[in-house]
């Protein structure tokens, strides 16, 4: 048995694989810039977000269709269940799409299929957050909601991505006022490059209710305090800030650090397709690295179901699978 597993920060254009870029672009009659695979995959060093941010936006040139958005989902709630993910709360950026000609139905509408039909064919439960590109226009942002509002096919919340620095929280306060009236769960990238005062803001101003990496927090002790107290939730993802350089190598990052100072931390692979892992492989690099106990393992599992926007028998039954798994676990210094 595989210890089960929630995530909830995951792009789903961050789980395009070299492979299925090649697969699309033949089915798509699209020229690829790069003559191999491994040509491809010689892009994958990055220096910070935005390098990773160009090539994440340049290979979606190749997703046009509805079933284009639909095998892209799909793909990756194969990787995920074959990972122990039981229940995914994945974004998705509608402006990468819409800005490069394609129809928000057609994207949108793809996802949402095989969302729904992961449900019943993997056993994953999902939610899908519709998130805005925090380097385009706030009224470009509100449009787009609105547009996702008026549509056929339902989403469960919004969140805020894409370049951090110079775009404070406060510029989509309107966005996620109207996200809010109209019953839309509110989460935010928050912290990852920018700085403390953007958690802040989030939280006051936006109202999120889940800090999206949330890391640099750690430098702002009276902000740390406020999301213990509050028991905000940290969406952590510990490959992704490793390849973007936020921290140096696994083995300094602050998350066992996190967990001592009482946040709800929970373990997500973010852009998996670029970052180096799936959730599963966040775990066992933060396992190799810091020799977590399966009983801390255990613990980021709840922390995930905690944090989760499921209602609250979804959670009881997550819960009771993680005691089941640990129980189940060999006794001994390993636990
Ligand atoms: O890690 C990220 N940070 C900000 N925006 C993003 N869009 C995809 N991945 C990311
Ligand atoms: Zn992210």
């Amino acid at each position: 048995m595989r210890l089960p597993l929630v995530e909830l920060h995951l792009h789903l254009e961050g789980t395009l694989e070299p492979e299925l870029i090649f697969e699309l672009a033949e089915r798509n009659g699209v020229a690829l810039p790069w003559g191999s695979l491994d040509e491809l995959r010689e892009q994958y060093a990055f220096s910070d977000l935005q390098t990773f941010l160009n090539l994440y936006y340049a290979n979606l040139d190749v997703v046009r269709t509805r079933a284009d958005f639909a095998l892209l989902t799909t793909r990756y709630l194969e990787r995920a269940a074959a990972g122990g993910v039981r229940h995914a709360e994945v974004f998705f950026d509608p402006q990468a799409h819409t800005s490069r000609g394609v129809e928000l139905g057609e994207a949108l509408g793809g996802v949402h299929d095989a969302l729904q039909d992961g449900e019943r064919t993997l056993g994953i439960s999902s939610k899908l957050i519709v998130a805005f590109l925090r380097d385009r226009p706030a009224a470009e942002a509100l449009d787009v909601l609105k547009q996702v509002l008026a549509g056929p096919v339902p989403v469960d919340g919004i969140g805020l991505d894409s370049a951090e620095v110079g775009y404070p929280p406060e510029l989509f306060a309107e966005v996620f006022a109207l996200g809010k009236a109209n019953g839309l769960r509110l989460v935010a990238h928050a912290g990852e490059e920018g700085p403390p005062a953007y958690v802040w803001t989030a939280l006051d101003l936006l109202g999120v209710e889940r800090v999206d990496h949330g890391i640099r927090s750690l430098e702002d002790d009276a902000l740390v305090q406020r999301l213990v107290d509050e028991r905000m939730p940290l969406t952590v993802c510990p490959l992704s800030n490793v390849r973007l350089r936020v921290v140096e190598t696994i083995a300094d990052h602050p998350l066992p650090q996190m967990l001592e100072l009482g946040l709800l931390v929970t373990v997500n692979s973010d852009d998996p397709a670029y970052f180096g892992g799936y959730i599963d492989d966040n775990m066992a690099a933060l396992q190799e690295a810091f020799g977590l106990s399966a009983a801390q393992r255990a613990l980021l599992a709840r922390n995930g179901v905690e944090a989760s926007f499921l209602d609250p028998a979804g959670k009881a039954q997550l819960f009771a699978e993680i005691d089941a798994w640990l129980a189940a676990q060999p006794s001994g210094p390993s636990r």
